[in-house]
């Protein structure tokens, strides 16, 4: 498929140039706002523009469900991708209510939770299966499958586009996505299961054991993919992991600035730069998840994040939390008076 190597966008040296200039000239120490200073620079030159903004902004939920479950990897039951997902729908979600609050759009996309849901709205059914398969015994997608997937992703994309997004958000919902993601991760990043390997939504000691064993084996049935990434993100899973990676990659061809959410988002960031390098000037960290291995992998892809609150929820919750601060970051670049118009006198040495 052509658009998933197709070019990023560039981002506008000019008013990169200028965001910094400007940065400069208001009536603060230099750098003294930090990191701030550095998302509202960056937002100007990928928006091209002297005012960034990240009011307009979509959320896409991409939801599926695994067939890895079956290896009791996870510490919740699959039905719950499918009631989480209604749950979204109904406005109950931490999600529900943070997007609300934050007047950002919000869309559950559902990629391939066993059970579709009736049509309805805020609900897109663009599925590429219904589940994977059980990646310990085969592929969990087929190369078909894995299309229809990225595809779902392109089209969320094209969709924030078309309503004029200033910032995308990929969120995820999928019982037994992190030993997926996790699988990624040791795949591509050469890190190892045991380092890896987190509690997902909750397992003991114990429960980490055993998925650290799933995940080992996944590795190895799979061995033969070497270092290609669409081999593992077919073979791995899910098919929301797939829908966030060609989500990104499309967003950063449109010129669209993505906010990643946490250990399973970035996993298809990762999945996604493997694909388009390029793709790391679009991409910001709302958080370092509190799932073992997210820190590392973040580490390993030379990302910088915004929060470190302790949050493992997903569901694009993380980058809702941090949105705030990217938006106080274009208030401040945009409306702080210079020290000429305030005629407070600058630095002296
Ligand atoms: O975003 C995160 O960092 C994160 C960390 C751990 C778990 N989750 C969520 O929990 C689910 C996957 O956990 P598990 O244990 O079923 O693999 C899935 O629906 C994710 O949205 C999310
Ligand atoms: C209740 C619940 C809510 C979630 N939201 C995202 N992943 C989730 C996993 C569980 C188990």
């Amino acid at each position: 498929m052509n658009w998933l190597v197709a070019s990023c966008a560039t981002p506008n040296q000019q008013f990169l140039a200028l965001a910094r200039a400007r940065q400069a000239q208001l009536t603060k120490p230099p750098q003294a706002l930090g990191t701030l200073e550095t998302i509202a620079i960056r937002l100007a030159g990928l928006q091209a523009c002297e005012q960034p903004s990240v009011e307009r902004v979509q959320i896409s939920i991409f939801a599926s469900d695994h067939g890895i479950v079956a290896e009791g990897v996870s510490a919740f039951p699959q039905a719950v991708t499918q009631q989480m997902v209604a749950n979204f729908l109904q406005g109950g979600a931490a999600i529900s209510v943070l997007a609300k609050s934050l007047q950002a759009s919000l869309e559950i996309v559902d990629v391939g939770i066993l059970e579709p849901l009736s049509e309805q709205a805020g609900l897109v059914i663009q599925r590429a299966g219904a589940g994977t398969a059980n990646s310990l015994q085969t592929a969990a997608m087929t190369c078909e499958q894995v299309q229809l997937a990225l595809q779902a992703g392109y089209a969320a994309a094209e969709r924030a586009y078309s309503h004029q997004a200033e910032l995308f958000i990929g969120g995820e919902m999928g019982i037994g996505n992190t030993t997926a993601a996790t699988v990624l991760y040791c795949a591509l990043l050469n890190l190892s299961p045991s380092t890896m390997t987190g509690a997902g939504t909750g397992l003991d000691a114990a429960g980490i054991a055993h998925k650290t064993q799933v995940i080992t084996q996944i590795l190895q049935r799979h061995a033969a993919c070497g270092q290609d990434a669409l081999a593992w993100l077919t073979c791995a899973g899910g098919f929301e992991i797939a829908a966030l990676t060609g989500a990104y990659l499309r967003a950063a061809q449109l010129g669209l600035p993505i906010l990643l959410d946490g250990f399973i988002t970035t996993a298809a960031a990762l999945v996604a730069l493997k694909l388009q390098p390029a793709l790391q000037d679009w991409l910001f960290l709302s958080h370092t998840s509190a799932e073992r291995g997210h820190q590392s992998a973040i580490t390993a892809l030379g990302l910088q994040p915004l929060l470190d609150l302790n949050l493992r929820l997903g569901e694009g919750s993380g980058a809702a939390i941090a949105l705030p601060i990217m938006r106080q970051a274009c208030l401040l670049h945009n409306q702080m008076a210079t020290f000429a118009e305030a005629a407070v006198a600058g630095k002296l040495r």
